[in-house]
């Protein structure tokens, strides 16, 4: 049930991080934290405030160097690499960072031609226009959004630009963190459906950091819970409820969590019509 999986061959691992320890100074964030990713599913990552989600994509994407520790991505290991090879691994992922992390003196689609041109200086700028727009288009923005800046742009709206400029380079991975913050119910749920389709249509392997139930019953295959400065447990949302762990069943069987799943059931009942 917890990570690793045994199911799983090494070649269906995008992510793997074998006993990773992380901290700042005296604080241990990680301890002991081992964790698989499948290729082409949706990871819903989920855990108290504080316990390291975020710390832990950073130390995959490589913002953050761990103590010690494995992590390998695409069956590379990430950590020390030389700047080229880092590079190489990094160009095949996209990063939607909390709340979109647009650079704010550029319109959506030169935010989104950023990546382009830091992998691909040789493109011209008509390409790099004519690839800015289809992104935007992709992301379920209005063509008219793409010489927009970001503070022209509603919350959802600058969520969309992040996705745009996330899916710039085509990546086979996408870490999306916390995307549904701020947005309303129904920004939400649009957002959910956006990246669902996406990953099926891009066939892409999701690492998602959320505290939003509705989005772990809505699209995630399986959910990651980090608690005592590990991940305790992955599985799909029946197999975490059949564990006895006092946060998982107070996460899950709370207030919101019998909320979340009785929206789902409606949802799917009126997607059967
Ligand atoms: N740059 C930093 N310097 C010092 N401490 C940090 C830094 N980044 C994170 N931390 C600490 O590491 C711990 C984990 O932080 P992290 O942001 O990963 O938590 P999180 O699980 O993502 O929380 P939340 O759900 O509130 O976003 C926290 O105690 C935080 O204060």
């Amino acid at each position: 049930m917890s990570a690793p999986a045994p199911s799983a061959s090494r070649d269906d691992i995008v992510i793997r991080v074998r006993n990773l320890k992380t901290g700042f100074g005296d604080q241990i964030v990680h301890d002991g934290l081992d964790l698989d990713v499948r290729r082409g599913e949706i990871l819903g990552v989920v855990g108290g405030s504080g316990t390291g989600k975020s710390v832990l994509m950073r130390s995959i994407i490589g913002l953050q160097t761990p103590i010690e520790g494995e992590i390998e991505v695409f069956g590379e290991n990430t950590i020390g690499r030389e700047e080229t090879e880092a590079t190489a691994i990094r160009r095949r992922w996209g990063i939607l960072f909390q709340g979109g992390a647009l650079f704010s003196t550029l319109t959506v689609s030169e935010n989104v031609q950023v990546p382009l041109k830091e992998y691909y200086p040789q493109l011209d700028q008509a390409l790099l226009e004519e690839i800015g727009a289809y992104k935007v288009v992709m992301t379920g923005l209005p063509p008219e959004a793409a010489p927009k800046y970001p503070a022209e742009l509603s919350g959802g709206m600058k969520k969309r630009a992040g996705l745009a400029r996330a899916l710039a380079l085509d990546p086979e991975l996408l870490f999306l963190d916390e995307p549904t913050a701020g947005l309303d119910p129904i920004g939400a749920a649009a957002f959910d459906e956006l990246t669902a389709s996406l990953q099926k249509t891009l066939g892409l392997t999701v690492f998602l950091i959320t505290h939003d139930l509705d989005t772990l019953y809505a699209i995630c295959d399986r959910v990651a819970v980090l608690a005592d400065r590990k991940v305790i447990a992955v599985g799909t949302i029946p197999e975490l409820l059949a564990l006895d762990h006092p946060w998982i069943q107070e996460y899950f069987n709370g207030p919101r969590g019998r909320a979340a799943v009785a929206g789902s059931k409606a949802h799917r009942a009126e997607d059967r019509g």
